[in-house]
């Protein structure tokens, strides 16, 4: 079963990528460092205690019993140091998690820190979420500390007691001198064999407890997953109609908060449809419903007639979908990795690279740079490039996949005017052919789509051409007023 988590599980404050990588790193260390020669330790200690108490029995029980009193005290020591650190734990790893989640976040947004001069501010958080962090682990190692020396202590104390009763017997009983040494030092030996190895118990718990977070984890059904009434459909490949029906959602963290309220909308095949509406009205969220990054509460979104949920597996609906979005992800790889991970199934030959390039607008950039399609991008999501070169790149990407549906998202907004000419000249391209679905703000860019839906309050509100919506003068015409006032012209 897979164990990839849906996008809604990401999105939780629990989840986040700080603090994913501070359970990654001390779930795993804490795992790894209960096993191997700690583990040898602990069979060490038993089995030579085991060995001890064997030997001390055959040559005086008596003497053996009494010494043997102080194995509970060890013992009680040790259960009480895993308790103590049990609860400290815990409060000290969401701690840690939160402090690891404000180091993450500055460095993934390191060019904003530097460009509002939070340095000192994030830092200051920083310190402060680490402080938290020890004054929670403060109280269990003040306990820690006696419990140990406890356990430490317990087995001299048992050697005491085990010389004094020798005496006795020897004095008493005619116990013969030579069995009263060879008993203690068989105890003794054992007993503080045993109580090293014991200490390391605290560790085995904590171990245990984290084995089974990531176990969790791993075993955890993602809630977004192929359905068992899926087909491969191998032979497959959508011609491209989207049929969005009366679909209803809520964000997993947020779901007091309806998005979506019984959307219906129809994409016809190698249409394009430009999504519009006041921000926040739900137009991503309609492209993360279609690639099934989440599931709808309710109703259905099919392709060719296929319900996405019900009939196609999730690698082959999203090897239908090419997504462009506003700022593409790329990786300090050379641009051929970069535009090859569009199609992740079969190693892609250079001239396939090179054609999505071309018609990407993107081909004679490369070739102008020294390395040309080996360069290396800079860490940080490309950041030798300029927008307009990363975007095209990541259109290359998309086009790679040879997508029935181009899905845009806002793709040009963080263009400048010469960059978004030649971008949307790629974009225009690419849309002759297939499926696009576009969303946009500013709705010059997308007057000449063939159906532009306007969606407000969770609704298609309004749809039809730029020059029906005009005519109709509702809340299309209404944004164009405010984008552009005085613009009535059809
Ligand atoms: N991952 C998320 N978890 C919770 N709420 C979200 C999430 N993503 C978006 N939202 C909320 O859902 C609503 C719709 O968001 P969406 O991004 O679809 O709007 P949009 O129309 O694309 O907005 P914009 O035009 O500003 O990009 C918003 O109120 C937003 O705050």
């Amino acid at each position: 079963m897979s164990s990839l988590q849906e996008q809604g599980w990401f999105d939780l404050s629990q989840n986040s990528v700080g603090a994913l990588c501070a359970r990654l790193a001390t779930d795993c260390a804490a795992v790894q460092g209960a096993t191997g020669t700690r583990l040898g330790t602990v069979l060490q200690g038993v089995s030579t205690m085991t060995l001890g108490v064997g030997l001390a029995m055959f040559y005086s029980w008596k003497m053996t019993l009494v010494s043997l009193l102080s194995v509970p005290c060890v013992m009680g020591g040790i259960y009480l140091e895993g308790y103590v650190n049990k609860r400290a734990e815990r409060r000290e790893r969401a701690a840690l998690e939160q402090a690891s989640r404000v180091a993450t976040e500055a460095v993934l947004n390191v060019r904003t820190v530097h460009s509002l001069g939070v340095e000192e501010s994030v830092l200051a958080r920083y310190g402060a979420a680490l402080a938290a962090a020890a004054a929670r682990a403060a109280p269990g190692r003040r306990v820690r500390g006696p419990v140990y020396g406890v356990c430490v202590c317990a087995p001299t104390l048992g050697y005491a007691v085990s010389l004094a009763y020798a005496g006795y017997l020897i004095a008493r009983e005619d116990l013969p001198y030579a069995y009263a040494i060879l008993v203690s030092e068989a105890l003794i030996y054992g007993a503080w064999m045993l109580a090293a190895a014991l200490s390391f118990a605290p560790h085995f718990a904590g171990a245990r407890r984290s084995g089974a977070r990531i176990v969790r984890a791993l075993r955890r059904r993602p809630r977004v997953a192929t359905a068992p009434t899926a087909s491969a459909h191998h032979d497959w490949s959508a011609v491209g109609e989207v049929k969005f029906s009366n679909i209803s959602f809520a964000y997993p963290s947020r779901p007091n908060v309806p998005v979506l309220r019984g959307l219906s909308l129809r994409v016809p095949p190698k249409a394009t449809v430009a999504l519009v509406g006041p921000s926040g009205c739900g137009k991503s969220t309609l492209l993360n419903l279609l690639m099934r990054s989440y599931d709808a509460d309710s109703g259905s979104v099919s392709l060719d007639d296929k319900d996405i949920q019900r009939d196609l597996t999730l690698p082959r609906l999203r090897a239908q979908l090419g997504l462009v979005q506003q700022e593409p992800s790329l990786f300090s790889r050379t641009i051929q990795e970069n535009i090859a991970y569009g199609d992740n199934s079969r190693d892609v030959p250079l001239d396939e690279i090179i054609e999505a390039a071309k018609q990407a607008n993107v081909h004679s950039f490369v070739t102008g740079l020294p390395m040309g399609y080996a360069t290396v991008l800079g860490s940080g999501s490309g950041s030798s490039l300029s927008g307009g070169q990363k975007q095209r790149l990541g259109i290359a990407r998309a086009l790679l996949r040879r997508p029935a549906l181009l899905l845009l998202d806002e793709p040009t907004s963080a263009l400048d005017a010469a960059s978004e000419k030649t971008v949307q000249a790629a974009l225009e391209a690419a849309a002759a052919e297939r499926t696009t679905v576009i969303i946009a703000h500013r709705l010059a860019t997308v007057r000449h789509a063939d159906i532009i839906c306007v969606i407000d309050k969770g609704v298609v509100a309004e749809s039809g051409s730029h020059d029906e919506l005009v005519r109709r003068r509702g809340l299309y015409w209404t944004l164009l007023q405010q984008q552009s006032p005085g613009a009535t012209s059809t």
